[in-house]
C-alpha cells in the first residue's frame, strides 16, 4: 500500500491530478484505451475540476479514456444526489470524452436491470482477461464505507456479482454498486479521502484488524495492482505514519 498524505483537499487534489494524468499517458504508451472507474460523493469533485484546466486538460488524450463509476444512487441524473451527474458538471461536460465511452450506471430503468446491465457491460469489456479497469477512484464515507459497501450489509462479503443492487432504508433509496471482486481485479486502486471527520475511521482501516462488517473499505485489497491512499493531513491525523 503506498500512503499519501498532503496539507489540504486542495493540495492533495493537486497530487492526485498530476498522479492521475502522468498514469493516463505512462498507460496509454503500451495500449490504445484507459478504462477508469469514477467515484463519487463530494471529495473528488476538486479533482475533476482541476482535470479540465489548462496544465491537465490538455495533456489527457480524453478521447482514449472508457469511464465508469463505482456506485450510484438510484436518482434520476437531474437529481443532486446523483454521482454521474456530478461527475458530469464538474468533468465531463468539459472534456472530449466519446459519448460512448461514458458508461453511466442507469437510473431511467430499475436498479435491478440497470446493475445487471453494468454487469453484462463489463463482461464484455474485462470478462476474459482476469484484470479489470487501469484505476479505479474511490472515496471512503466517514462510516468506512466504499462504494456502496455500506456497514453490516451483506453486500461487503460478496464474492460472485461484479454489480448489485439493493434497498438501502436508511438513505430509503437503492443503491447500485461495483463489488471488491471486480475492483481487487485492477491495475491501481485509489482512495481519496479527506477531512477530520474521516480520522478515526481511517486509522482503523489502515492499522487496525481486518473487521470488514464494520469498516467495509478494507475488502478493497487488488490482488495483483497497487492500492493507493491519498488523504490530507486531517484525515491523517491518528495514523502511526502521520507525518
Ligand atoms: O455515498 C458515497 O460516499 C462515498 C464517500 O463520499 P464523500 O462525500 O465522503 O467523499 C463515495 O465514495 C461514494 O461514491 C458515494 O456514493
Amino acid at each position: 500500500m503506498e500512503l499519501h498524505i498532503a496539507q489540504d483537499l486542495d493540495q492533495l487534489s493537486r497530487d492526485l491530478a498530476d498522479w492521475i494524468t502522468e498514469h493516463i499517458q505512462s498507460t496509454l504508451e503500451r495500449q490504445d484505451r484507459y478504462t477508469w472507474s469514477l467515484s463519487g460523493g463530494s471529495t473528488p469533485r476538486r479533482l475533476y475540476e482541476l482535470l479540465t484546466r489548462p496544465g491537465y486538460k490538455e495533456k489527457i488524450p480524453w478521447e482514449k479514456l472508457h469511464l465508469f463509476w463505482g456506485d450510484e444512487r438510484a436518482v434520476p441524473f437531474d437529481d443532486e444526489r446523483n454521482n454521474g451527474r456530478m461527475t458530469y458538471e464538474a468533468l465531463l461536460r468539459h472534456v472530449p470524452v466519446p459519448e460512448d465511452q461514458i458508461h453511466y450506471m442507469r437510473t431511467d430503468i430499475g436498479p435491478e436491470a440497470s446493475a445487471a446491465a453494468y454487469e453484462k457491460l463489463l463482461h464484455q469489456y474485462f470478462g476474459a482477461t482476469g484484470t479489470s479497469f487501469d484505476l479505479v477512484l474511490l472515496g471512503m464515507g466517514d462510516d468506512g464505507h466504499t462504494l456502496s459497501l455500506f456497514p453490516g450489509l451483506p453486500v461487503v462479503h460478496e464474492q460472485e456479482a461484479w454489480v448489485t443492487s439493493f434497498y438501502l432504508p436508511t438513505q430509503q433509496m437503492h443503491r447500485i454498486t461495483l463489488t471488491a471482486p471486480i475492483v481487487n481485479r485492477s491495475a491501481q486502486v485509489v482512495f481519496l479521502a479527506a477531512g477530520a471527520g474521516k480520522a478515526d475511521t481511517l486509522k482503523e482501516v489502515l492499522e487496525g484488524p481486518f473487521r470488514p462488517e464494520q469498516f467495509p473499505s478494507q475488502v478493497i485489497r487488488p490482488s495483483a495492482g497497487t492500492l493507493h491512499w491519498f488523504v490530507d493531513k486531517a484525515a491523517a491525523a491518528r495514523l502511526n505514519s502521520h507525518t
